[in-house]
C-alpha cells in the first residue's frame, strides 16, 4: 500500500531577471535550439504540443542564412523532431546529448543502450502507478517522468524516483526540470553535444548561441559561453548562465523568423 504524500501547493516562478536586449544576429553564428518551452508551447502532455504551421519553412530559412549551422538540442528523440518538424530536416542532438546527427544528412549516432533503462524502466512503472497525474514517457535511451498535473508533489516525486534508482547502475543520473524528472544516462548532455557540433566542418569556427528554457538548457549554456557565445534564457526560470532572455515561444519564434533577412546582403 502506497501511502501519497502530503500537498504543498506550486512552487511560484522566481521574478524574471533584467537581461540586455539581444544583439542583432551574425551571419557567423551558429544556433542551438531547444524545443519545448523554446520554439512551442507547452502541453498537457508531450504528444499534445501544437507545431505551428510556420515552423519547418521558418527552420530551413535559417539553416540557409547560416550556412546550415543550426542544430535542434532536445530531450526529444531526434525521430520526433523529423517526424513533427517535416519536411524540415536539421543537424540534432535527442534525449539530452545521448543521441546526436552531426548533419542535416549525416545518420543519427545513439549510445549503446544503458544496462539500467530496461530493469529501471519496469521498477518506476510499477511505482509511480500509485500517483495519480504522473505518467512515464518511454525513449529508447531515456525516461521522462511528467508531473505537469500536480506540481504540488514536485519534490516528493523526485524522492521516490532518486529512491527507487538507488541501486541501479551508477551511469543514470536523474534531473528535475519543470514538471518533469529526466532519467538520462549520465555522461551525455546538451553541452558534450555541443562540443560534438562544434567541433564538424558546419559548425567550426562559428559563435555559438544556445537558446533554452529549462535546467537541462544550462549545459549548453556553459558550452557555448566556454567557447565564446551567447546563452539565450526563455522564460521565467532563473539562470546565472544567460546573456538574454526572451519571455515566450511566440518571441523566440518571432526573433528567429526575422534572422534571415537581417543576414540579407544589402541590395545594391
Ligand atoms: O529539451 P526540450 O526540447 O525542452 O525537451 C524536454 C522534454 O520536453 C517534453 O516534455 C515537456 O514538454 C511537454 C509538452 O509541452 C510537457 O507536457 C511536459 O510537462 C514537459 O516536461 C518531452 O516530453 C520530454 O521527452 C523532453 O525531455
Ligand atoms: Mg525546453
Amino acid at each position: 500500500m502506497h501511502t501519497l504524500p502530503e500537498a504543498k501547493g506550486p512552487v511560484p516562478d522566481l521574478p524574471e531577471a533584467a537581461l540586455p536586449a539581444l544583439p542583432p544576429a551574425q551571419p557567423d553564428w551558429a544556433l542551438f535550439l531547444d524545443i519545448d518551452g523554446t520554439l512551442i508551447e507547452h502541453a498537457d502532455h508531450p504528444e499534445g504540443v501544437t507545431i505551428p504551421t510556420r515552423m519547418p519553412d521558418m527552420l530551413v530559412a535559417l539553416q540557409q542564412a547560416l550556412g546550415g549551422a543550426v542544430a535542434l538540442v532536445s530531450g526529444r528523440t531526434i525521430d520526433w523532431m523529423d517526424r513533427r518538424f517535416a519536411p524540415a530536416r536539421l543537424a540534432a542532438s535527442g534525449q539530452h546529448g545521448a543521441e546526436i546527427r552531426l548533419a542535416p544528412d549525416a545518420p543519427s549516432v545513439p549510445i549503446t543502450i544503458p544496462k539500467w533503462r530496461q530493469p529501471l524502466e519496469h521498477t518506476l512503472v510499477r511505482e509511480l502507478a500509485a500517483w495519480p497525474g504522473v505518467f512515464i514517457e518511454h525513449k529508447p535511451l531515456s525516461l521522462a517522468v511528467h508531473f505537469r498535473a500536480v506540481p504540488e508533489w514536485s519534490d516528493a516525486i523526485m524522492d521516490k524516483v532518486v529512491e527507487l534508482g538507488r541501486g541501479f547502475d551508477d551511469g543514470v543520473e536523474f534531473l528535475k526540470g519543470r514538471f518533469v524528472i529526466e532519467v538520462r544516462p549520465a555522461g551525455h548532455t546538451k553541452g558534450t553535444a555541443v562540443e560534438q557540433f562544434m567541433r564538424t566542418s558546419i559548425f567550426a569556427g562559428r559563435r555559438p548561441v544556445f537558446v533554452g528554457d529549462d535546467v537541462t538548457d544550462e549545459d549548453g549554456f556553459r558550452a557555448v559561453r566556454a567557447a565564446g557565445g551567447l546563452a539565450v534564457a526563455i522564460g521565467p526560470r532563473p539562470t546565472t548562465q544567460a546573456d538574454h532572455r526572451l519571455a515566450t515561444p511566440a518571441d523566440v519564434r518571432h526573433w528567429l523568423d526575422q534572422i534571415p533577412q537581417m543576414l540579407e546582403p544589402a541590395a545594391t
